[in-house]
């Protein structure tokens, strides 16, 4: 479990974390959501024991970082895959890691399996892709056998297989009943992994909720309309109560009515349709909408345009 009370970081005039409240529970892929500049990494080296809070607090198991006996053993984190000794090879540096923390050497080789590097053990890691890296990385946070996990962009830069492999292997320690908690800038990615979600803007909780709740509370479900007779059919629809908003390109878009009730009342009304779609807006959408105030690097291109 990750305890975090009141944490907040400034540096110099600049407040990056602003008194952050949340609790990541165990056996639950927990993902930390947030666009560049939110204050992610920032909360994840405060827990970790990297970055001194300005105020507050933030528990490991309990305890603050600093105060674990076993640090490895206890909490495996994943923050930046390129910290390793380029001419050590993947096997050395897991094993260095190992001794320094009293982990059976053993434990390397069940690792490197783990990760699917045992083939590549030997060679420098200055070698080793983007996606090796990353997999090294998880094998040295896994090393310790850790109850609770912490990843910082895991997916990053990698390909589809690696996000795929990257993702089960979060779910399947989260079932193991571990703590897991990732970081992402990517709704749709999150979607499929997280159960839970805590979605951060400017240093400040915007929602921690459910995955579940989440996309029910945002699916929201539309038609789109195109006619060339809007001057008849939208006020027959406002006459019905519906909600209609035009978009960008000529379209229309209706809310709380079906295709089926649409298609027969135009038909009534001898209005041509020339599409009749129905459309559910993106999570990437609903998460925009929820974080569009608090984006710190922002371009003026419509959502839709862009
Ligand atoms: N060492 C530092 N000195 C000064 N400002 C910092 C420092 N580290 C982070 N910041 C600032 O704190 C804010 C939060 O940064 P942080 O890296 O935690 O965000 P993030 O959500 O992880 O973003 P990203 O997705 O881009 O990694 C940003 O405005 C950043 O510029």
């Amino acid at each position: 479990m990750i305890e975090v009370r009141g944490l907040s970081k400034r540096y110099g005039g600049r407040t990056a974390v602003d008194r952050l409240d949340f609790t990541v529970r165990p056996g639950v892929v927990t993902g930390f959501l947030g666009p560049n500049g939110a204050g992610k990494s920032t909360t994840m080296r405060m827990i970790l024991g990297l970055d001194r809070p300005t105020a507050g607090t933030a528990l490991v198991g309990g305890r603050p970082y600093r105060d674990l006996h076993a640090p490895l053993r206890q909490v495996g984190a994943l923050l930046d895959a390129k910290a390793v000794h380029g001419g050590r090879s993947a096997r050395n540096h897991l094993r260095c890691l190992a001794a320094a923390n009293a982990i059976p050497a053993g434990r390397v080789e069940e690792v490197l399996a783990v990760v699917g590097l045992t083939a590549v053990a030997d060679r420098p890691c200055r070698g080793f892709s983007l996606g090796m890296g990353q997999r090294l990385g998880i094998a040295a946070a896994l090393l310790g056998d850790p109850a609770v996990l912490i990843f910082d962009e895991p997916v990053n830069g990698l390909d589809p297989e690696g996000i795929l492999w990257i993702r089960t292997l979060m779910r399947n320690l989260a079932a193991e009943g571990r703590t897991v908690f990732v970081s992402s800038h990517l709704m749709a990615e999150m979607a499929l992994t997280a159960e839970h979600l805590l979605v951060i803007g400017r240093g400040r909780i915007l929602a921690d909720t459910g995955m579940r709740e989440f996309i029910e509370a945002n699916s929201e479900h539309y038609l789109r309309v195109r006619t060339p007779r809007p001057d008849v059919l939208c006020p027959l629809l406002a006459r019905r109560g519906l909600r209609v908003e035009r978009e960008h390109g000529g379209a229309f878009r209706v809310g709380g009515a079906s295709a089926p009730a649409v298609g027969e009342l135009a038909a009534r009304a001898g209005v041509p349709l020339h599409e009749l779609s129905p459309v559910r807006a993106s999570l990437e959408e609903a998460f925009l909408r929820l974080t569009g105030e608090s984006v710190e690097y922002r371009t003026d291109i419509p959502l839709e345009a862009a």
